[in-house]
């Protein structure tokens, strides 16, 4: 294959490629982090704190301002210690990264891998407040997750309805043996909403009933959302869910960011267990605060305490609230019933790639996940991040083969949907004349950035592998 040179794939993406996004990120966003994250400590402090917890964020403030000047210097990339190793539990593949690859020796905030990098600087914070008794388990990420969940109070309102709306329908299907084209509407209905995982994007399901849905309205305003969507997999998803007659199959989701998008993740899962699409779902969350928005597991008690509580989504309709009372009631019975449940393996906040999802990856729980995932009837991986890691982060041209770019999981026995939208440099799986098409179009309003559409979050694929 030509994307591999005599067998090798292209190397990563570095913070010192020029005129991309990940050098913007490294250079503008990542200083921007580490300072609100100063400010969220010093907000946190004000309101509940001992003068032990006081004294403690005194230290923790200092090391995240020291830690912005390294990063904003480009300094050497030092390994953790092991004190830091034993106290905030580091996966040993960090540190390995750094000492055992000599390519990797002399590798700085301003001259590595893009992907390593971004990881590497969530542990540097996660460390900071590890080592501090009082502070130990704070998500410092938390204000700003709930501050943005409260803000989509609108979508998580209007979809709520949604669901109520739906749900007898839901039900029916799975009683009456749903028809293919009704399941498959609705598949894609739900898995738009997931994809996109925000407040505005809300497509067709205005109290809508099957027959709206299904309405010639309906498909106009749904090719208006997928026009966006360049690479378009649903079908193979659904018909692989369809395929499997043994009834009880699981479906995995490998999550990205809380608030409204894991909100959407959970109305596919109820879409899916409602339906018997599936008889469980298996969410995959993160065991540290991690690219400021991923889902850790208490973010989905928040999540359904947020439901229910009037004072942070006030309503000013009792259907409004009996709505969300409504569905925060079936998620809650999902998980007690375990049709639902939640894990943060550390697999998914180590500095690896998803080629490392593979029987042969015995040293850093590649392995343990791997046979945890060939189970499932579909993983879902969800979000920018996962499609890096997916992919490598590597710099492939954008027409290589989906199959190629994710190496050994495309025939390693996993079943994987990846819902991503753009927002890296990384891209591949576009047909010939697409990267030109989209690079002028973004051009014309961004001078000399033109591949940057890829990391907008304008557009979106959908990417399907069997794992054959
Ligand atoms: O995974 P997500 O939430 O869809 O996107 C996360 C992201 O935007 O943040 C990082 C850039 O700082 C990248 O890893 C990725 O592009
Ligand atoms: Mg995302
Ligand atoms: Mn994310």
């Amino acid at each position: 294959m030509a994307e591999l040179q005599n067998g090798e794939p292209p190397r990563r993406f570095m913070l010192d490629d020029e005129n991309t996004f990940g050098q913007f990120t490294g250079t503008e966003r990542w200083p921007i982090i580490v300072q609100n994250a100063v400010d969220d400590v010093e907000a946190a402090v004000a309101s509940a704190a001992g003068p032990l917890a006081r004294e403690q964020a005194g230290v923790i403030h200092r090391q995240l301002l020291s830690l912005k000047q390294e990063i904003m210097a480009k300094g050497p990339l030092r390994p953790f210690s092991q004190e830091e190793v034993q106290k905030a539990d580091i996966p040993g593949s960090l540190n390995e990264y750094l000492e055992r690859d000599p390519k990797h020796a002399g590798f700085s905030w301003g001259h590595s891998e893009w992907l390593y990098t971004e990881i590497y600087l969530y542990w540097r914070i996660h460390v900071l407040f590890a080592l501090q008794s009082e502070w130990s388990h704070f998500d410092v990420f938390n204000k700003l997750k709930q501050s943005t969940f409260k803000a989509s109070q609108h979508g998580v309102v209007e979809l709520a309805h949604r669901y109520a709306n739906l749900k007898p329908q839901l039900m029916q299907l799975a009683a009456q043996g749903a028809d293919r084209s009704t399941l498959q509407v609705l598949f894609k209905e739900f898995v738009e909403i997931s994809l996109w995982g925000n407040a505005t994007d809300l497509s067709l399901l205005t109290n809508a009933t099957l027959e709206d849905i299904k309405s010639i309205q309906g498909a106009k305003a749904r090719q208006a959302s997928e026009a966006k969507i360049l690479v378009n997999d649903t079908d193979r998803a659904l018909d692989q869910l369809l395929q499997e007659s043994s009834g009880d199959q699981q479906v995995d989701f490998v999550l990205d960011n809380s608030g409204f998008e894991l909100y959407a993740d959970l109305m596919l899962a109820a879409f899916l267990l409602h339906t018997g699409l599936a008889s469980k779902c298996v969410f995959h969350a993160k065991a540290i605060p991690y690219m400021v928005s991923d889902v850790m597991v208490k973010d989905l008690d928040v999540l359904i305490a947020d439901l229910r509580d009037r004072q942070f989504f006030p309503c000013d309709s009792q259907e409004d609230a009996a709505a969300m009372d409504l569905f925060a009631a079936d998620i809650d019975a999902f998980r007690n019933s375990n049709a639902l449940t939640i894990e943060s393996h550390p697999f998914w906040t180590t500095d690896l790639d998803y080629w490392h999802i593979d029987p042969v990856q015995g040293q850093h729980g590649g392995a343990e996940v791997h046979s945890t995932l060939a189970q499932s009837a579909l993983v879902i991986f969800k979000g920018d991040l996962n499609y890096r890691k997916l992919t490598g982060d590597r710099t492939w041209p954008r027409t290589t083969p989906w199959g190629v770019a994710i190496g050994p999981l495309a025939h390693n026995g996993v079943t994987l949907l990846s819902l991503r939208t753009c927002k890296a440099d990384v891209q591949v799986g576009l047909e010939p004349g697409v990267d030109e098409r989209l690079s002028q179009l973004w051009e014309r309003d961004h001078p000399g950035k033109g591949s940057w559409w890829s990391s907008s979050g304008k557009w979106a694929v959908i990417c399907y592998s069997s794992g054959e």
